[in-house]
């Protein structure tokens, strides 16, 4: 029998008992951040949990960090403390365990409807570093970029490449991103202009949530990298792409991409994503030594994007993807990170890089979509080469399991106009 909560779980719920993602949310406005789960249409506040004694295995009964306003001091504790939470929640919200079930005046405390609540993020991001690892989309880009006889660099093959991103200008979910100005360069010898981008994108991404990092000077083994991810969250890495085809030659990616992030507000960890662990794609060349994992998985995650254009009540799918895509593997990204010395640290964010697929429906972002706004998208009676002000856009993605779904909601951002 699958395991049941005795709150009402909607079969096409994202969050079932089997999920119980990690965020940090604010019950009502003006009262104090705190961590919660999800749980159908509800959040479980676990700062009440935690006051009423209810985590008592060995690492957390003495522990303050439900208490605090971000994940990072959970983050720090390390796997066998998410896995010591995620035993203690899943019995709690059981139906067949009276604890909270029967408590009526913890349940009025601790479980808050999730239409009243405001979700924050819920890390504090030190560091944040973007991977380039769907082969599909560094193919397509290269060729826009550089042409077809040298899309894809050697190297990329050998090692999962990325670029130090931004943390400070990481929002959550529902955030609106102001269109960056900058510079661009139209084409041929003409002089660069100045001015709101004319060339914004979206990219597809899922970004890893870093548990209790590693000391500076000591790499992380890509076969213990897995203990070092606490969960995956959807991202948007918002792109001007005329910023950023100006700008980022030799030095890579800047203000192109600096002017904002959005992620997901909960943390879906890697302990109820299990069930869906498949196969990473075969690797030729053999990667090096250091990045062979004995065990090298992805995650059978859906992926869609909408776009609500500007003025419109509807929104229309404009890709479907899958985080399996994805040629380097989440641990490869951590490990290799980590392989000169350098430290990471709890809350650090890892995107994976935009995830487009083989086939044109399932590329990643518009730059790929629209093959650099030659071939404009229709949207019921309207197109888009890049987005426009009022533009919203809406990711989401879903485990689909034997009678429920562990999924992520949503990740969305509107486009304001440049000031
Ligand atoms: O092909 C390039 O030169 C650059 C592509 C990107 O936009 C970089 C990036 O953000 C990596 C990714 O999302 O996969
Ligand atoms: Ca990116
Ligand atoms: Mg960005």
């Amino acid at each position: 029998m699958a395991l049941k909560s005795f709150v009402e779980v909607s079969p096409d719920s994202h969050f079932p008992i089997q999920n119980l993602p990690f965020g940090i949310f604010k019950p009502e406005p003006g009262s104090t951040p705190r961590p919660g789960v999800a749980i159908g249409d509800y959040v479980l506040d676990l700062s009440s949990i935690s006051d009423a004694g209810l985590f008592d295995g060995p690492f957390l009964s003495g522990s303050d960090c439900f208490q605090e306003p971000n994940l990072n001091k959970f983050l720090a504790l390390g796997r066998p403390a998410w896995k010591e939470a995620r035993a203690t929640l899943q019995n709690l919200l059981s139906a067949d365990e009276p604890k909270l079930r029967d408590n009526a005046n913890l349940r009025e405390k601790s479980l808050v409807p999730m239409g009243k609540v405001e979700m924050l993020l819920p890390i504090v991001i030190g560091d944040y570093t973007d991977f380039f690892s769907s082969m599909h989309h560094a193919r397509n880009c290269g060729i826009m970029f550089r042409g077809p006889e040298n899309a894809i660099n050697p190297n990329w093959f050998h090692l999962p490449i990325a670029y130090h991103g931004r943390s400070s200008s990481i929002v959550v979910s529902g955030t609106d991103i102001i269109r960056p100005r900058g510079q661009g360069h139209p084409s041929g010898n003409t002089p660069p202009y100045f001015g709101p981008s004319r060339k914004l994108d979206f990219e597809l991404e899922m970004a890893a949530v870093v548990g209790p990092g590693n000391e500076l000077g000591k790499p992380v083994d890509v076969n213990e990298a897995g203990d070092h991810i606490f969960g995956l969250v959807l991202l948007n890495d918002w792109s001007a792409r005329d910023i950023q085809s100006w700008e980022y030659v030799p030095l890579g990616p800047f203000l192109g991409k600096s002017f904002g992030t959005t992620m997901s507000p909960w943390i879906v960890t890697l302990d109820a994503l299990e069930p869906f662990a498949c196969d990473a794609p075969k690797q030729d060349p053999q990667p090096l030594p250091y990045l062979a994992e004995k065990i090298s998985k992805n995650y059978d995650i859906s992926l869609e994007v909408q776009i609500k254009p500007a003025g419109q009540e509807d929104s229309c799918v404009v890709t479907r993807s899958n985080f399996n895509h994805l040629y380097w593997t989440v641990t490869q990204q951590l490990a290799h990170h980590t392989i000169n010395g350098c430290n990471l640290r709890p809350g650090d964010l890892l995107g994976t890089g935009t995830i487009s697929g083989p086939e044109p429906e399932s590329y990643g972002c518009l730059l790929e979509l629209t093959w650099n706004g030659q071939k404009p998208l229709s949207l019921k009676g309207t197109t888009r080469k890049f987005l426009e002000d009022g533009d919203e856009v809406i990711f989401s993605g879903c485990s689909k399991g034997d009678g429920y779904n562990v999924g992520f909601g949503t990740c969305s951002g509107k486009i304001l106009p440049s000031p």
